[in-house]
């Protein structure tokens, strides 16, 4: 057991969907795992084990922002040897021609944490995709016939601003979305050599004010899982 998740080495899969809202990790395990297995739930932060068309597979909660995915995503490449991770979260869109319900790809994500400057406080590191998960993902989205849209995102340390200009500009230097964790899944990813894609719904239009429900964020946007799944078992 690590400090925060209650698994024994060999309880995870090597391969892990990561959505923020630990309630969408028991959605995804109970509708699209078969026989899941729950093994974590410290701090309700709940984790399971399947397999997904044979293979195993695990989904495991964050929770929100940088310092709570952080901890979770270092636990688990550390302690638990994950080598795939591929947080499905939700992203609010930046841009005119990325709609509610879309899905987003982060080929890279900006950010206004400080988290990666404690390593690097004399550079800009650029956290970006693997590529191979990501062109798998375009590629399966694609085939099914799902809208997705592939460029860079804005990891925001702050989910209520005053001020939102900053985010706004992003948004016409070609951001497509705003979330709160990839930046750091890519760059711990990079940090331990490891395999990393995040893969966003659209939950809400930060340009026209379009939203959705929060139990429609907590239990729907199927697109995303089967994405992320058939992404995850393609070797
Ligand atoms: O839906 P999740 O995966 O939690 O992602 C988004 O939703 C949360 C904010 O409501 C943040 O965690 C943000 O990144
Ligand atoms: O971080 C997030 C997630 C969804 N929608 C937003 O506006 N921000």
């Amino acid at each position: 057991m690590s400090v925060h998740i209650g698994a024994k080495k060999g309880d995870i899969a090597d391969k892990i969907l990561l959505p923020g809202d630990p309630l969408r990790a028991k959605y995804i395990a109970e509708k699209f795992l078969e026989n899941p297995v729950c093994y974590n739930e410290v701090r309700g932060m709940l984790g399971y084990t399947g397999t997904y068309k044979g293979h195993k597979v695990s989904v495991q909660g964050t929770g929100m922002g940088i310092p709570s995915a952080s901890i979770y995503t270092n636990e688990l490449i550390r302690e638990y040897d994950v080598k795939k991770l591929m947080r499905v979260g939700t992203c609010g869109a930046l841009n005119e021609d990325v709609h509610v319900r879309d899905l987003v790809l982060a080929q890279a994500a900006v950010t206004n944490s400080a988290f990666m400057k404690a390593d690097f406080p004399n550079h800009t590191f650029a956290p970006i995709a693997d590529y191979d998960l990501l062109s798998t993902a375009y590629d399966v989205a694609k085939e099914k016939g799902f809208n997705i849209h592939v460029g860079n995102v804005l990891s925001d340390d702050s989910f209520y601003k005053d001020d939102l200009s900053d985010t706004f500009k992003l948004g016409k230097h070609g951001v497509l979305g705003v979330e709160m964790e990839a930046a750091v899944l890519y760059y711990l990813a990079s940090k331990y050599g490891v395999q990393a894609l995040a893969l966003m719904t659209v939950s809400d239009h930060m340009i026209t004010g379009e939203e959705t429900t929060s139990e429609e964020r907590q239990s729907t946007f199927d697109e995303m899982m089967i994405v992320g799944l058939e992404t995850l078992i393609k070797e």
